[in-house]
């Protein structure tokens, strides 16, 4: 017999604006940057919309500290976020599971940001333990009060889920995230148990799904804001998940890490789809890794006094964005490994290591040839492979050697031929765990 369970449903403020009134007021974005702890900091926000990103989100941020403690609010959320000219339209996301808390973090960032999301998909051991993220999955008495209390205290706000195993369910659950009051919903087309070594795929059929059957709050004619998270690896990818889908918008995470250029094309204008319509506008899909390094590196310069990037964050980057680089390069790969005086400007010059990319870059452009390939081998009807140089930024194709539990397990295209990228990525296995979200 199915359980009783109390569920909150919000009462909507006079005036307040429905979704789709908030979407078309931001231009209706259709390319997001995800919620990325200690990756989607203001810097790289700024640097992924110089490359077409049209609405980015803050990495989460704990409600029960930021609400308590002034040292986490500068730290993770400084006057610059959401106030400069490019940080906008912005998301601020907070895991939680108190409402006090909730409602009083989103008080101090409310007018530095357009929505505020509840983080309801975070798998991780730390939101276990601390009961937020996806371990909330099973409450939907106190998720539906958190984003009640959101709603009726008039803020838009939005939530980020992920799927059960059955496909009605994940419905269920969406719909009453949306009768509680969330105005967009973000749906992550993942099991809680699909991450670290799991990851698979996103399965795009349940977010289909979930956007075609969910009934917006009041049941209006308007149709609720969906946004499709998962599988986005090539520009083409996103025509191709809209279409399918048929959400408002796709957010990327690891897409957008590795390849800045991801949403960096004109869709009127660009061939985002075959090896040769990449080919003509490579800088601006693939950009070379020297030179989104240095871009990336300027920004964090520029915003460092306001909204200074960690070491961590800032490493993290630029691994990810020179990882074909450094599979192959490794003595830049080392030297880069132990720099940890980077920001001390008098001390390192991170310019001169810039610098050296850049001329290892150049001496192997006679070796390499700079085009952008199908690769037949690995495609199929529906996902297209391309190979780009190694030192232009491309998709990272995760290794995965194991099946868990019940987890839905699709086995992702991977680079296994390349035995060094292989290696390298199993020796870091306890590294990319804990990377992994
Ligand atoms: C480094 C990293 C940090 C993440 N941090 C968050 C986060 O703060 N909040 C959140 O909701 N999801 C977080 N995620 C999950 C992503 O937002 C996204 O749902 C997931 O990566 C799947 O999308 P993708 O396949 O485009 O990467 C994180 C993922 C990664 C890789």
């Amino acid at each position: 017999m199915k359980e009783e369970i109390e569920l909150h449903v919000a009462k909507t403020p006079e005036g307040k604006k429905t979704g789709r009134q908030i979407y078309n007021e931001l231009g209706c974005p259709k390319k997001m940057l995800c919620p990325l702890v200690d990756h989607s900091e203001l810097a790289f926000r700024i640097l992924m919309k110089k490359y077409g990103c049209e609405l980015s989100y803050t990495p989460m941020l704990n409600a029960k500290l930021f609400s308590k403690d002034a040292k986490y609010r500068q730290r993770h959320f400084g006057p610059l976020d959401g106030t400069h000219a490019l940080d906008r339209p912005l998301i601020v996301q907070f895991c939680s599971n108190n409402v006090d808390e909730l409602i009083k973090s989103c008080d101090y960032v409310k007018d530095q940001c357009d929505m505020i999301d509840l983080n309801l998909g975070c798998p991780q051991n730390i939101a276990k333990n601390g009961n937020y993220g996806s371990f909330l999955m099973e409450n939907w008495t106190l998720i539906s009060e958190l984003i009640s209390k959101m709603h009726e205290h008039g803020l838009n706000n939005t939530c980020k889920i992920r799927i059960f195993p059955e496909m009605d369910k994940s419905l269920e659950y969406a719909q009453m995230c949306v009768d509680a009051g969330a105005e967009w919903l973000g749906v992550h087309g993942r099991l809680r148990e699909q991450r670290g070594q799991i990851t698979g795929l996103a399965d795009l059929d349940y977010i289909k799904f979930i956007n075609e059957n969910i009934k917006v709050k009041n049941n209006t004619d308007e149709k609720q804001v969906v946004i499709s998270n998962g599988n986005l690896l090539y520009p083409g990818d996103i025509k191709r998940i809209l279409d399918y889908t048929k959400c408002d918008a796709v957010m990327s995470g690891e897409g957008c890490l590795y390849n800045p250029g991801l949403y960096n094309f004109d869709k009127e204008k660009d061939d985002v789809n075959t090896a040769e319509g990449l080919d003509n506008i490579k800088d601006k899909v693939f950009p070379r890794v020297d030179k989104i390094m240095k871009e990336y590196f300027d920004i964090v310069l520029s915003v460092k006094k306001e909204s200074p990037a960690s070491l961590k964050s800032f490493k993290s980057h630029i691994f990810k964005l020179l990882r074909p680089f450094f599979e192959r390069e490794i003595d830049l790969r080392n030297e880069f490994g132990p720099l940890n005086k980077i920001f001390e400007e008098d001390k390192y010059d991170f310019n001169a290591f810039i610098k050296k990319v850049e001329k290892r870059i150049e001496e192997r452009l006679d070796e390499f040839e700079d085009v952008i390939t199908f690769n037949e081998k690995d495609s199929n009807d529906e996902v297209k492979y391309f190979n780009v140089p190694f030192y232009r930024c491309q998709p990272y194709f995760r290794v995965i050697d194991g099946v868990k539990n019940n987890a839905r397990y699709d086995i992702m295209k991977r680079d296994l031929e390349d035995k060094e990228g292989f290696l390298h990525s199993l020796k870091n296995k306890k590294q990319k765990i804990k990377d992994d979200y």
